[in-house]
């Protein structure tokens, strides 16, 4: 099947990149982006074939449309599809931006899914959240699940507002764990060591933990407490952490997220 992304920037690397990981062949992919840059860095790096904007005929023959550009381009964007597309099932993975909008956009079309995917799709690793209008096909859902499947795991919520949600733990996610890495290795440096061991030090540790918290049967809770000798150096850490109120700081990150994702749709979407 042929499958055509509109955008290749960021997300759209890490999914197709996931995906030719995984065995979908480069000839399948079509890229539409209007910067040259992109195009020749995604067909440099996964061999796909892109083009600054698909043509009537290309649109039609595409198995599968994946919108992969920025909330504020969705409009134009979608508006350039709208006249050529052939009824096949159209996969969002835009924040915020909500079914409704991009089925008025594309003229009253309902095969839409929306995704919200994560970067580590790259290695295969990624968690995409998963909504879908109650009357889809359960053929085109298969289909979704499928795509997403194959570069991670997916997880469907049942109301699409719930892709909020998704997006401010998930989607964003990574980069809050990378803001993690970054302040270990700078205080790795900070406490004597150099930047080489610093780094491993950092992201070796992130890695192994993430790994141990997914292999476990045990809630993160004990494999912390595991960590954590009585009047030991954890305990000493973790005070400060506690101190500081980083469970609040989450909540409150997480919850600025969300509301940028409700934003992003009512600003760019409703128009
Ligand atoms: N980066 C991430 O971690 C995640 C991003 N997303 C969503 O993915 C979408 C894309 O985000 P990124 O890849 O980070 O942005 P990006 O800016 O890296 O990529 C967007 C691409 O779209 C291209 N573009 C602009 N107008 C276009 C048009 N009319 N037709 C075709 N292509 C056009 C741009 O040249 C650019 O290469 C956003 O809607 C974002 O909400 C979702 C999950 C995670
Ligand atoms: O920052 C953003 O808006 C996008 C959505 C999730 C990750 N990146």
């Amino acid at each position: 099947m042929k499958m055509l992304f509109i955008g290749g920037g960021n997300m759209a690397a890490a999914l197709i990149g996931g995906l030719i990981a995984r065995g979908t062949s480069a000839a399948d992919i079509l890229v539409a982006d209007p910067s040259e840059a992109q195009r020749e860095s995604l067909s440099a790096r996964f061999g796909v074939a892109a083009v600054p904007a698909a043509d009537a005929a290309t649109i039609g023959a595409s198995g599968l449309i994946l919108l992969a550009v920025k909330p504020q381009q969705m409009r134009e964007a979608v508006g350039a599809l709208a006249p050529a597309i052939a009824g096949q099932l159209v996969i969002s993975v835009a924040a915020g931006i909500r079914a409704v909008d991009l089925a008025r956009w594309l003229g009253g079309h309902r095969r839409i899914v929306r995704a919200m995917p994560n970067t580590p799709a790259l290695i295969g690793q990624g968690v995409t959240g998963l909504a879908a209008p109650a009357d889809l096909a359960s053929g085109d859902r298969a289909l979704a699940e499928r795509i997403l499947g194959a570069v991670g795991t997916t997880v469907w919520v049942d109301d699409e507002s719930k892709l909020d949600a998704v997006t401010a733990i998930s989607g964003s996610g990574p980069a809050y764990v990378f803001l993690f890495i970054e302040a270990l290795e700078a205080a790795a440096v900070k406490l004597g060591l150099n930047p080489e061991q610093a780094r491993a030090l950092a992201q070796g540790t992130v890695a192994g933990a993430a790994q141990l918290a997914a292999q476990s049967s045990e809630p993160p809770a004990t494999l912390r407490e595991r960590v954590t000798s009585k009047g030991g150096t954890t305990a000493a850490a973790l005070a400060e952490f506690e101190a500081a109120g980083l469970r609040e700081l989450v909540t409150r990150a997480t919850r600025a997220a969300e509301r940028r994702s409700v934003e992003l749709g009512d600003e760019f979407g409703r128009a």
